[in-house]
């Protein structure tokens, strides 16, 4: 099972590296290491594992936090996190085709398991996104995702590329809500 002695952080840097498409059929180490990264978000949101094995609670993580430059990523929203519907996701070669003008953003700041520090500022992000991806399986999928999976989905597509959601607040005034964002609520 994957744990926080597992995760690269902030300097390390896989972090700010480009990962590499992921080809298909995929080999049997891909699949099994993805499905290990949704059971660790799985994991750290379970009061009772995250204590026991000293996770921290994340809904998201992305291959080059485990030190693997490919582009893969997986998500888990509980039915509480999102608005009554589960939304759990393995998304190999995951990318945005397509987003909305509009942007959007946690009002509390986000957080990333790979930065051991509070970094407070708005991130803003689109308000929607088409997102196209592949299963593990090779079947490609497309979907619109709105509210707090698109923001997810976007904090886990920037770490294929090598950003970090501090990138992405404004450094002048951090917690200023720029006009064309409006906060999650
Ligand atoms: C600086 N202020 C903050 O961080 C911040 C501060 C307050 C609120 C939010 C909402 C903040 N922001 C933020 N909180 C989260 N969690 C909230 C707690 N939760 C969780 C915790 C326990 C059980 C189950 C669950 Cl579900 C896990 C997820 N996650 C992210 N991000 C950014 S997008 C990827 C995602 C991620 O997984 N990060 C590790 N941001
Ligand atoms: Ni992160």
């Amino acid at each position: 099972m994957i744990t926080m002695k597992d995760i690269i952080r902030e300097g390390h840097p896989t972090l700010r590296k480009v990962a590499e498409e992921v080809t298909f059929p995929l080999d049997d180490a891909s699949k099994q290491t993805a499905q290990d990264m949704l059971e660790f978000v799985k994991n750290s949101q379970d009061p009772e594992l995250a204590e026991k094995y000293d996770l921290r609670p994340g809904v998201g993580i992305a291959a080059p936090q485990i030190d693997i430059s490919k582009r893969f990523i997986a998500v888990y929203l509980s039915e509480e996190e999102n608005d009554g519907q589960e939304f759990s996701r393995i998304m190999f070669n995951p990318k945005i085709i397509s987003h909305s003008a509009g942007k959007t953003a946690l009002p509390t700041g986000e957080g990333c398991l790979s930065v051991d520090r509070k970094v407070a500022g708005i991130v803003p992000r689109a308000a929607r996104v088409k997102i196209q991806y592949f299963d593990q399986d090779g079947q490609k999928h497309e979907e619109r995702l709105r509210n707090y999976p698109a923001i997810v989905v976007q904090h886990e597509i920037d770490h294929l590329n090598g950003v970090l959601f501090f990138d992405r607040i404004d450094p002048d005034n951090p917690l200023a809500l720029p006009d064309d964002v409006e906060l999650l609520g």
